[in-house]
């Protein structure tokens, strides 16, 4: 069996198209949904995908803010940026980019951003939301996977989900959004007894724990769905000295050959994430108006 490629960069490309007609309409009621990314040091691939971000937004008609503040940034300078832009109507969306300088606690921000605001649903209020059921913004990562995951099959119910990893960020929202969509959870992580075995259950397999090709082929159920939120940038002698390749948290060649369906690395995940943080910004910028969130997520159009 070969697996299908589950298609990140287009399903995220139609996703955007699908967003951009949302916005189309709201400008007609004179609203034009704003994005405030917030960067702090001077870090060469952050700049990169800040940049990225900042180019998408625009393209499906947002605003765009773009604030890169000096890597000796204080955090009271830093939460006095968050404040103002909590309090500027045309910012809609709030992201400040992780991880921060350590002299800042990162919670500290996380909590001062208005949950309304909150579009990388960091905040503990949506958090909380997504843990209890109550409709909020929901972290970009997960929702692009839970998005990919369902364009292979739309009902997830009964499934097998085991999630490998438990971060904040990803892992346990992760979890919360496959536990609403009726599947059995697993949350496995570095302490996890026998992980191959675990992940051999799994009927749906999301690999989110940042270490290189770390799930091989024979870890993987046949017939399984594999998500892969890995983006680790690993040497690549055969391509030159100091050159790199990026690799995900799957050895992709061996997975490829015994899941049915699988997102690669690069054009997986990572443009759904940001797919999804436009997504969560229009999401934003409708509930602060009280005005109805467009259905994009699963219209045909892509
Ligand atoms: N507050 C906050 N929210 C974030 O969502 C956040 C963050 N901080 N800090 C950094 C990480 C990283 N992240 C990525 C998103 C998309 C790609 C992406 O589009 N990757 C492409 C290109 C990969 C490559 O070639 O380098 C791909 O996977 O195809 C990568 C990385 C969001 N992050
Ligand atoms: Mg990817």
């Amino acid at each position: 069996m070969t697996a299908t490629i589950i298609d990140g960069k287009a399903y995220a490309q139609g996703l955007r198209a699908r967003i951009a007609a949302a916005v189309g309409t709201l400008a007609g009621q004179g609203v034009t949904p704003g994005l405030a990314v917030v960067i702090v040091g001077e870090d060469p691939a952050s700049q990169l995908y800040v940049k990225n971000k900042a180019r998408q937004t625009v393209e499906v008609g947002m605003r765009s803010f773009e604030h890169t503040l000096p890597a000796s940034t204080s955090e009271a300078e830093l939460l006095a940026l968050v404040a103002t832009l909590n309090a500027d109507p045309a910012v809609d969306g709030i992201l400040v980019q992780l991880p921060l300088p350590k002299q800042i606690d990162a919670q500290k921000v996380i909590e001062a951003i208005d949950p309304a605001k909150d579009v990388d649903g960091f905040h503990p209020i949506n958090a909380g939301r997504l843990m209890t059921g109550v409709p909020g913004l929901v972290s970009c990562t997960p929702l692009g996977c839970l998005l990919l995951a369902q364009s292979v099959r739309r009902d997830l119910s009964g499934l097998n989900a085991v999630v490998v990893g438990r971060s904040n960020i990803v892992g346990k929202p992760m979890a919360q959004l496959l536990i609403a969509q009726s599947c059995t959870v697993t949350v496995a992580h570095s302490r996890t007894r026998d992980l191959p075995a675990v992940c051999r259950n799994a009927d749906l397999l999301v690999a989110a724990v940042g270490r290189p090709e770390m799930v091989r082929g024979d870890w993987i159920k046949p017939g399984a769905i594999v998500i892969d939120v890995g983006i680790n940038r690993v040497p690549n002698p055969a391509a030159g000295e100091g050159k790199t390749r990026v690799v995900g948290d799957v050895a992709y060649a061996e997975a490829v050959k015994v899941a049915s369906a699988i997102t690669p690395v690069p054009g997986g995940v990572g443009p759904m994430t940001i797919a999804c943080l436009l997504r969560n910004t229009l999401e934003a910028a409708c509930l602060r108006r009280g005005l109805t969130m467009p259905q994009v997520d699963f219209a045909s159009a892509s």
